[in-house]
């Protein structure tokens, strides 16, 4: 179909910051970022506003300082540094290939990416750049897919697009119960009530009450991301 047209304008992509590390054991794989790059300037090619929101998996959770006796909010604050550095390799990367990525980040550090101010975000949208939201909400106690649904509903994104290391929301985590089932599509109140690991309670509230979508899916599927945007059959829709 060479006349299809995108199903959405705006979206709000949340990467997974552990799959940065691709086959390293820590930190950010070269061609890894490389191959999600492409796929992200593929949607922007079809006249889709992006947006995105990296985690800091692969280098940092403040959950895991938290477990060896650190303060937790400042293991927190460790873990949305991870975010900026992982955001600063994609904008980077994103600019060699021939986009246009802005960085702004949600904790004060100007010296290195311009602050989040949220009609500026919506300026550099508008002119068909990457906007690229570092440092989660900038607050502790979150998480980066907390940030992706409150940019997202702040940016009016159309839906929430979680590219992970599994190919959507199963019964279970897949990687630990290989009996878990995959849903094509669930509500947030099913996500929710079945303690679904996949994303925490607080995204999946915040994205139920602004009746914002959320389409999971596996970021190591070549083309996934195209067919999402094009509305087609791929990973899970979590809806009202
Ligand atoms: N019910 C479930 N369905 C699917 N995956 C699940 C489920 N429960 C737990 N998981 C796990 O959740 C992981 C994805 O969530 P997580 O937020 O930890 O990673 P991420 O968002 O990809 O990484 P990062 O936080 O670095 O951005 C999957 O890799 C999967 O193993
Ligand atoms: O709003 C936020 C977002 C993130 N953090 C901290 O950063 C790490 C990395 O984010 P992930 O979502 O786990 O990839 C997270 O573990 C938190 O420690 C935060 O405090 N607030």
């Amino acid at each position: 179909m060479q006349n299809a047209k995108p199903a959405f304008k705006r979206i709000l992509l949340k990467l997974s910051g552990e799959a940065l590390m691709g086959d390293d054991q820590f930190g950010i794989n070269h061609s890894t970022i490389v191959r999600m790059v492409d796929e992200v300037a593929e949607v922007t090619r079809l006249g889709v506003e992006v947006a995105v929101v990296i985690g800091g998996g692969n280098i940092f959770r403040g959950v895991a300082g938290g477990s060896v006796g650190m303060d937790r909010a400042t293991a927190d604050y460790m873990g949305m540094l991870a975010t900026v550095m992982n955001s600063l390799a994609l904008g980077d990367t994103m600019n060699k290939a021939g986009l246009t990525a802005r960085v702004m980040s949600a904790i004060g550090i100007e010296q290195v990416v311009e602050p989040y101010v949220r009609p500026k975000a919506l300026q550099y949208l508008e002119e068909g750049k990457v906007v690229i939201f570092a440092a989660g909400t900038g607050n502790p106690f979150f998480t980066t897919d907390t940030a992706a649904a409150l940019r997202g509903a702040e940016i009016g994104a159309q839906i929430v697009l979680k590219a992970t290391k599994v190919d959507g929301v199963y019964s279970a985590d897949p990687k630990k119960d290989p009996d878990a089932v995959r849903y094509t599509t669930l509500t947030f109140d099913e996500a929710m009530s079945k303690n679904l690991g996949i994303m925490d309670a607080t995204a999946f509230a915040l994205c139920r009450d602004q009746k914002l979508p959320i389409k999971v899916f596996s970021i190591f599927k070549h083309g996934a991301l195209k067919r999402v945007v094009m509305g087609e059959d791929e990973g899970t829709l979590v809806h009202v």
